[in-house]
């Protein structure tokens, strides 16, 4: 059996609940879910400024899980925050829903559009595009421009500019496949596929194979070089939680 730890960096529950429900569809039935958010921090991320914030809360939650032993960490936000410092902090596989959605997204096509919220995130999509070494395999992004929590306010009005920039994405980008540049959006993925016809991607549940895989083959986090555990330091305040015990 093996447990994943499914971090949604902001503090929205319900964002969490819709995230826990997309991993909990895919996994195996040997993976157990375990869903969670930071105890504070920001209510949605949206931003460089929201990312440094959230980054402290899934450090906290990578620490816990690791006292739990969990066989896996997926951090569930777009912006893959706090990935490369929880990766030195966790002996267990760390994935980050953009760079699961991502590399699923070079499997199945040539070229890949990417759907996510506000237009000012577009800037940290690129970012991780360049980082992971996927930019030539990204054809556009798009912003439905509306913030993350819309995605959980029941109108469905986010839902349904999901769907639309999905469809004008596929009409006019040359692009194979839609990555979904949200947690929030998770539960979307299925029934867009199945309705437009081409593979439209979320990262959680891409995720939740990935960890699944690598736990499979026996691979976790590299401790060997620049993924070492962090150097002991006495760390003050607020941080004092991640001092060896
Ligand atoms: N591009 C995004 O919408 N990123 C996100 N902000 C959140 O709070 N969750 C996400 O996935």
């Amino acid at each position: 059996r093996i447990r994943i730890q499914v971090i949604n960096p902001n503090t929205s529950q319900a964002m969490t609940n819709t995230i826990g429900l997309a991993a909990q569809a895919v996994a195996g039935p040997n993976s157990e879910i375990l869903a969670v958010c930071p105890s504070e921090g920001v209510p949605s991320i949206e931003g460089h400024f929201d990312e440094a914030i959230a980054a402290v809360g899934v450090l906290e939650q990578i620490k816990i899980g690791r006292e739990q032993g969990v066989d896996g960490h997926i951090i569930a936000c777009f912006g893959d925050p706090g990935l490369m410092a929880a990766r030195e902090l966790a002996r267990a596989p760390v994935i980050g829903i953009a760079e699961a959605a991502m590399h699923m997204a070079t499997l199945v096509s040539t070229r890949f559009s990417i759907v996510t919220t506000l237009p000012r995130t577009l800037i940290i999509a690129r970012h991780l595009l360049q980082l992971y070494g996927f930019s030539h395999h990204c054809a556009a992004l798009h912003a439905i421009d509306l913030p993350v929590l819309a995605l959980e306010d029941g109108s469905g009005m986010a839902q349904r500019k999901v769907r639309e920039r999905c469809i004008q994405a596929i009409k006019e980008d040359g692009s194979g496949a839609i990555v979904l540049g949200c947690g929030g959006m998770a539960d979307l993925a299925r029934a867009l596929t199945l309705e437009l016809g081409v593979p439209v991607i979320d990262g959680v549940s891409a995720a939740v194979k990935m960890v699944e895989s690598l736990a499979a083959l026996g691979l976790s986090t590299s401790k060997h070089g620049d993924l070492d555990y962090p150097e002991t330091k006495p760390l003050s305040g607020q941080f004092q939680i991640f001092n060896a015990e």
